[in-house]
């Protein structure tokens, strides 16, 4: 069963407004467990939109959009926040972390969210994963005196904090030099080869876009796929 199926995907801003744009024309896209495939295409030509569907942090007009074979146009708000929590990680650019609180602290959030409690088990966890990015030594320090670099570091390990089949990562070395970049891409690159996690990385990087399985991009509201 594939991680993400996408049929026919549409996405209209400002329905029935003298405004209305659709920004997506129609997406279809297939992708399967342990793939990485890069998300490219112009300024404005609607990959965070994109993004956000599949995210489930928005619905689309029209089409339909498959997470771990559960259709999301049969769930609720309820439903898709479930589904969100359960299958799906983040790694943005502008990381939504929580700057005055711990390394550790920002990784356990996802857990807490989801309504565990923050007992021993559930901070070894979170422990265990900033050591997987190489940041065991500042598990305690504000996440605000890290490294722009180190501070992707976290977003990953939060990310795959509650185990997702699918992380979507929206530029997310887009404000790292080209060390720090390389470092958090080899690292997404790791956890895909260790874990088998899906990944989908919007990049207007064409350096990154070559090592990665596939390259789809938006283009004109559709998407095509770069020959492999
Ligand atoms: N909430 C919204 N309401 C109206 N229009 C929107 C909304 N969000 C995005 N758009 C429009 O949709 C189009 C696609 O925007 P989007 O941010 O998805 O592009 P992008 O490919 O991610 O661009 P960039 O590479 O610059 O980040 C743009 O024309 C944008 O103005």
């Amino acid at each position: 069963m594939p991680v993400l199926q996408l049929d026919g995907i549409r996405k209209t801003f400002n329905p029935g407004q003298p405004n209305e744009t659709e920004v997506l024309h129609g997406i279809d896209l297939t992708l399967h467990r342990g793939e990485f495939c890069a998300l490219m295409g112009p300024s404005g030509s609607g990959k965070s939109t994109l993004l956000n569907l599949i995210g489930l942090l928005d619905r689309p007009s029209a089409g339909r959009l498959l997470i771990e074979g559960h259709d999301t146009g049969a769930l609720d708000d309820a439903g898709l926040t479930r589904l969100r929590g359960r299958s799906i990680g983040f790694v943005f650019q502008y990381h939504h972390l929580i700057g005055a609180f711990s390394a550790l602290e920002n990784v356990m959030m996802p857990a807490l969210l989801a309504g565990g409690r923050p007992d021993a088990a559930m901070r070894a966890r979170a422990a265990e994963l900033l050591g997987r990015v190489g940041l065991a030594a500042k598990r305690d320090q504000p996440v605000g005196s890290l490294s722009g670099g180190q501070q992707q570091r976290v977003a990953v390990a939060r990310a795959l904090a509650m185990r997702p089949a699918l992380i979507l990562a929206d530029e997310p070395t887009g404000n790292l030099d080209t060390k720090s970049a390389d470092d958090v891409f080899a690292l997404m690159r790791d956890v895909n080869r260790a874990d088998g996690t899906s990944f989908l990385v919007v990049t207007h990087d064409p350096r990154l876009g070559a090592r990665c399985d596939r390259t789809v991009r938006v283009v004109d509201g559709k998407l095509v796929e770069d020959a492999a």
